[in-house]
């Protein structure tokens, strides 16, 4: 039993997976496609984070794989459906690093809101710089979110308590938290707010979802914060906006192209300007959030591959079974069409085993069951849905 974790995942995750008896092989950087086919030969588990893409093709040469781990929120970089056609479940963690990007954030509204990259600059350069102009409180500021998932109600939450004015936009029907009021279009948003932050997540919708139009409504002098995705915004037109003067200054977290691995060079049209914070995707990466994300995904994944629970799982139907008798278990996970159930308890009756735990779930196109049988499970029986037009895949435990 072999995993291969990628791009610098927490020892937790090595621990849990060598405690569960798996060999497991930990790499500092992301890999190519190329790369990482030949690294996934005879890999049952993979684990990655934001910077390593799962095609088709990767998920195709990899016969072996049962499931994949995204060490993070995102799970953008992995095609979900191609996953999910081929029967291998994908698991992230959906909480995990959200406090570390609000306090992130928080730390960029503030370190901006008072000039001080171009302060800190100034000193380095050996320039006494002492003045109040263009530096502000924070307090009384409105903070506009948009996205207010999961980061965004957070950082809602935590700029609130900061004495800022929060609103937000969103697409999907989220409630206020705390006094922060929700805006009906995105321009009202950026014609109201100081400080714009974006917290959208990275589906493919929202490829170049913030350009021109979007800086040109904010604000003349407001402040611009990205630590979602690198491929929503369009960053030649937010240079132009600070050379303008239009934007006071910006924080960047994230970007289109991103570099593999440490060390490698970083090209952005956004270096070299001094009003802008611009961060290796490090919102999500404090201590904390690395070592609560390498035991909660390695979790995932072990109890996937061990007892067939697909609990948290964002691309198949999530089962989660109850404790394991072993030899007991059949997982089936099958084509969603008429009759499965009842074919599958036809089969386990013909062969007298009798079903005390059963669950079933569904998602989309696909139908995923856990049965429990009081006495060791039949082999003709699993043959049988097995051979099953409808099965995908049939495991035992
Ligand atoms: N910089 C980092 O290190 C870091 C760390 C964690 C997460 N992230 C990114 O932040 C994203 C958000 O995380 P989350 O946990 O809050 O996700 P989430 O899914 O809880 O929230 C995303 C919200 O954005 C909304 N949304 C999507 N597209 C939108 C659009 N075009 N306009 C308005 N609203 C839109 C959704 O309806 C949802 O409410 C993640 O998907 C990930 O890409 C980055
Ligand atoms: O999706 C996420 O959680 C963030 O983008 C962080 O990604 P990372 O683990 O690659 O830093």
């Amino acid at each position: 039993m072999k995993a291969l974790l990628l791009e610098n995942i927490h020892p937790a995750a090595v621990e849990i997976l060598e405690g569960r008896g798996y060999q497991v092989d930990l790499r500092a950087g992301s890999l190519s496609e190329d790369e990482l086919i030949e690294a996934l030969d005879s890999v049952s588990l993979v684990g990655i984070r934001s910077n390593t893409n799962v095609t088709e093709r990767v998920l195709e040469s990899a016969a072996g794989l049962e499931a994949i781990g995204c060490f993070c929120i995102g799970t953008n970089q992995v095609d979900l459906a191609a996953a999910a056609a081929r029967g291998v479940p994908v698991f992230n963690a959906p909480y995990s690093n959200t406090r570390s990007v609000v306090e992130l954030v928080i730390a960029e509204i503030i370190a901006l809101a008072r000039r001080l990259p171009e302060k800190t600059q100034r000193m380095h350069d050996g320039v006494w710089d002492k003045s109040a102009k263009g530096s502000h409180e924070v307090r009384g500021r409105t903070l506009g979110i948009v996205g207010y998932g999961n980061i965004g109600t957070q950082l809602s939450t935590v700029a609130e308590a900061l004495g800022m004015d929060v609103v937000f936009y969103d697409t999907a029907d989220r409630p206020a938290h705390g006094t922060a009021r929700r805006l009906r279009t995105l321009k009202e948003l950026l014609t109201t707010s100081d400080v714009v932050s974006l917290h959208v997540d990275g589906r493919p919708g929202n490829a170049g979802f913030f350009g021109a139009e979007e800086f040109g409504a904010m604000k003349s002098r407001s402040m611009f914060i990205n630590a979602s995705r690198g491929m929503v915004v369009d960053y030649d037109s937010l240079r132009d906006h600070l050379l303008s003067g239009h934007i006071a200054g910006a924080a960047i977290d994230v970007f289109p192209a991103e570099p593999k691995a440490q060390g490698d060079p970083f090209e952005s049209a956004l270096r070299g300007l001094d009003n802008v914070i611009l961060t290796p995707h490090i919102g999500g990466s404090t201590q904390e959030a690395q070592e609560e994300i390498g035991w909660f995904v390695a979790e995932k994944l072990a109890r996937f591959a061990l007892e067939g629970s697909t609990a948290l799982s964002v691309n198949v139907p999530a089962v989660l079974p109850q404790p394991l008798t072993p030899g007991h278990r059949l997982g089936l996970l099958h084509h969603n069409v008429p009759g499965v159930l009842a074919e599958l308890n036809a089969a386990f009756a013909a062969a007298g085993d009798n079903v005390i735990d059963q669950h079933l779930s569904t998602k989309d196109q696909l139908g995923y069951v856990v049965a429990d049988t009081s006495d060791p499970l039949s082999a003709a029986a699993v043959e049988q849905l097995r051979g099953a037009e409808y099965c995908i895949w049939a495991r035992t435990w």
